[in-house]
């Protein structure tokens, strides 16, 4: 069974007031179709307006379709109880590009990290640091960068503690939202081989946001080129030899 199974899906925005519905009307995204197996990476590729975000915060719950169905692990997302979409939280984590906006600039790493942590379980001081530790050493950074704040590390520094964040729950799913496009190509390089890591070794599943053809071509196994809200073809990554 697919993990995430997305049926035609359609959303389009409108606003109050004539002239801003002028703006909106027809934007949106219509009639999509996906599934997305566990394990798996389906990377989403398109230009700027295509849909891409919208499809994705769809996914994460945080823009109710105006039709079409969203189910994960066979439960209905949008028609679903509390409980059950208090764990859909849990399930489904989001990494953003822009990682120093997404933190609170007074907060330590420790607590960045440990925010879903204190959200969802309830951790001695003892446990909580030692899985900080852990999630900072999977990604490659050390404990003691624990004690430091946000402006005191790099943007690929910031973009490997947004990812230890976002998998400290042991997610079912990540929605990567242009997840390197804000670093320089080298730190993007790491930053998807970590990603790639996790895939593999956890058996983490990806929708991945990006226009960005090389970095979904090495992170996907199915790819939807999106244009004008709609998914316009689909096809596995291993067919796509010319991007290599
Ligand atoms: N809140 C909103 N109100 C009105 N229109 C919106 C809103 N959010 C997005 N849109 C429009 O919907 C379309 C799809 O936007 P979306 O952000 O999903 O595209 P995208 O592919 O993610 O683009 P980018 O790569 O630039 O982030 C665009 O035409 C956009 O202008």
């Amino acid at each position: 069974m697919a993990l995430l199974v997305a049926n035609n899906l359609t959303k389009t925005y409108t606003s109050s007031g004539w002239f801003r519905r002028q703006l909106a009307n027809g934007k949106g995204v219509y009639n999509l179709s996906f599934a997305i197996e566990e394990g798996a990476c389906l990377g989403v590729l398109g230009e700027s307006g295509a849909g891409k975000s919208t499809l994705g915060k769809i996914v994460l719950g945080l823009l109710p379709p105006d039709s079409g169905s969203i189910t994960f692990n066979g439960v209905e997302l949008y028609q679903s109880n509390r409980s059950l979409r208090k764990k859909w939280r849990r399930d489904i984590q989001v990494v953003f590009q822009e990682s120093y906006s997404a933190m609170n600039p007074r907060m330590t790493i420790r607590d960045i990290i440990a925010e879903p942590l204190r959200n969802y379980e309830r951790l001695s001081d003892r446990e909580e640091r030692h899985q900080v530790g852990e999630l900072l050493e999977v990604m490659g950074l050390s404990t003691e960068d624990m004690l430091k704040r946000p402006k005191q590390m790099s943007g690929g520094q910031l973009q490997r503690v947004n990812i230890a964040r976002a998998i400290a729950l042991h997610p079912k799913l990540i929605v990567s939202d242009e997840p390197v496009s804000s670093l320089d190509v080298i730190i993007q390089k790491q930053i998807l081989i970590h990603l790639k890591e996790l895939k593999e070794r956890n058996g983490l599943s990806y929708l991945f946001i990006s226009h960005d053809e090389m970095a979904v071509h090495y992170l996907s196994d199915q790819i939807a080129f999106m244009e004008n809200g709609s998914i316009v073809k689909t096809c596995f990554a291993s067919n796509l030899l010319y991007l290599v």
